[in-house]
């Protein structure tokens, strides 16, 4: 792929576009909303612009809301702004219809997914090396010219990502459960805190930082990632509901006076959270593989600038591989936990290399 035209430079077109352009292929940047292109250009995910008239991309990367794909599609189809089109919506089915309805070229379209992305928008929030070692789906008919899903493949290929092939419906039922829901299960739960108390709220850990970081997401985008997949996302949160409802049961027997009854809530719970631990243990690893366990060493930093730095080099000095990290950051201090996650293998050589170089460790 020589050149490539991204339309609509938020968060996801900008970092399909850092990855291009970081390899090479000439992008062209457009978007509705001008500033937010010049921002991408400026970023060095391309140039402001579309092609000149007569000479098409080969392949424009439509990452605009769910809602505006079919026009957007059609609208560069109709000026022959690229040879052949593909979308990154969270939603395929939809906007596949949508575009036949409006006469779209269903043969050089091609609808795409890349599963992974942010709780923030715009172009500011873009990174080169958001999509690397994540599925990328592509939904490709018998119809679809082979030119452009050989473009697609390689536009996977160029931002380090794993291509799946789905049909739209079945990708559609997919994300319901691996993405939307939880999405809104994330943002009920952080409904909670809207109006808790300060002497509450000030007490989040880790946990409750984990479970709402999406839902910190801009909401007019997902009422559009929604609407175009109401149905599969209510008939799983109506699975939940009912747990929900076996969940309370069983905390209201676990605080009867009722021996019996206390026993029973504590299997209800457990069983729940048994089913729980279940599911976990099905999220792959890293690049799609199975999950690895991975064990924890946890380290205490001040939050000064060259401690992160410093404590990666100390860990590569000895050969281990930092796998995953996260931070818990102490409240009201200026220091946290850094949790490394390594290979089960490496903890003893990682902790004796920390404690020698100084680090306080957590046991
Ligand atoms: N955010 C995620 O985590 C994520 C992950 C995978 C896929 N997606 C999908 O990618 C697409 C883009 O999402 P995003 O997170 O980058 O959103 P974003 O808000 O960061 O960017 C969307 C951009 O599209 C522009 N735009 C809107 N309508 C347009 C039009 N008709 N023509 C040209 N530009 C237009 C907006 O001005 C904005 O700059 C959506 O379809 C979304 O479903 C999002
Ligand atoms: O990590 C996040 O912030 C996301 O919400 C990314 C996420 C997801 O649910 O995994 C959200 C919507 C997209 O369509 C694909 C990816």
């Amino acid at each position: 792929m020589r050149t490539a035209l991204v339309l609509g430079t938020g968060l996801i077109g900008t970092s399909a576009a850092l990855a291009l352009a970081g390899r090479g292929v000439r992008v062209h940047l457009s978007d509705r909303d001008p500033e937010r292109a010049r921002m991408a250009a400026a970023l060095g995910a391309g140039t402001e612009g579309e092609p000149e008239p007569g000479a098409p991309a080969d392949l424009a990367v439509v990452a605009v809301p769910p809602a505006h794909i079919a026009t957007a599609v059609a609208e560069v189809q109709r000026r022959g702004l690229a040879r052949g089109v593909i979308d990154v919506g969270s939603v395929k089915g939809g906007p596949r219809r949508e575009l036949a309805e409006r006469g779209g070229d269903l043969r050089t379209y091609l609808g795409s997914h890349p599963m992974s992305g942010r709780e923030q928008s715009g172009p500011l929030a873009a990174t080169a090396d958001l999509f690397e070692g994540r599925p990328w789906v592509l939904t490709p008919t018998p119809g679809t010219d082979t030119e452009v899903l050989n473009l697609a493949l390689e536009l996977i290929a160029l931002c380090g990502a794993v291509p799946v092939v789905m049909d739209a419906d079945a990708h559609d039922r997919a994300v319901a459960l691996v993405s939307h829901t939880p999405h809104l299960l994330s943002s009920l739960v952080a409904a909670r805190l809207a109006d808790a108390a300060e002497t509450d709220v000030r007490l989040c850990g880790q946990g409750i930082r984990d479970v709402t970081r999406i839902a910190g997401s801009d909401p007019g985008m997902w009422v559009d990632i929604l609407s175009a997949n109401p149905g599969p996302v209510a008939d799983i949160l109506a699975e939940v509901a009912a747990d929900l409802e076996t969940a309370v049961r069983a905390l209201r027997e676990l605080d009867s006076a009722d021996e019996a009854e206390r026993a029973a809530g504590a299997e209800g719970i457990e069983e729940l959270l048994r089913r729980g631990n279940a599911g976990r243990a099905r999220v792959p690893g890293k690049h799609g593989q199975a999950p690895t366990a991975y064990e924890t060493v946890t380290v205490l930093i001040s939050d000064r600038p060259g401690q992160l730095a410093r404590i990666f080099a100390d860990a590569g000095s000895v050969g281990v591989n930092i796998e995953d990290v996260r931070i818990e950051h102490a409240t009201g201090q200026q220091a946290g936990y850094m949790q490394l996650m390594v290979e089960p293998g490496a903890v003893p050589v990682l902790e004796q290399e920390l404690r020698e170089r100084g680090w306080a460790l957590r046991t």
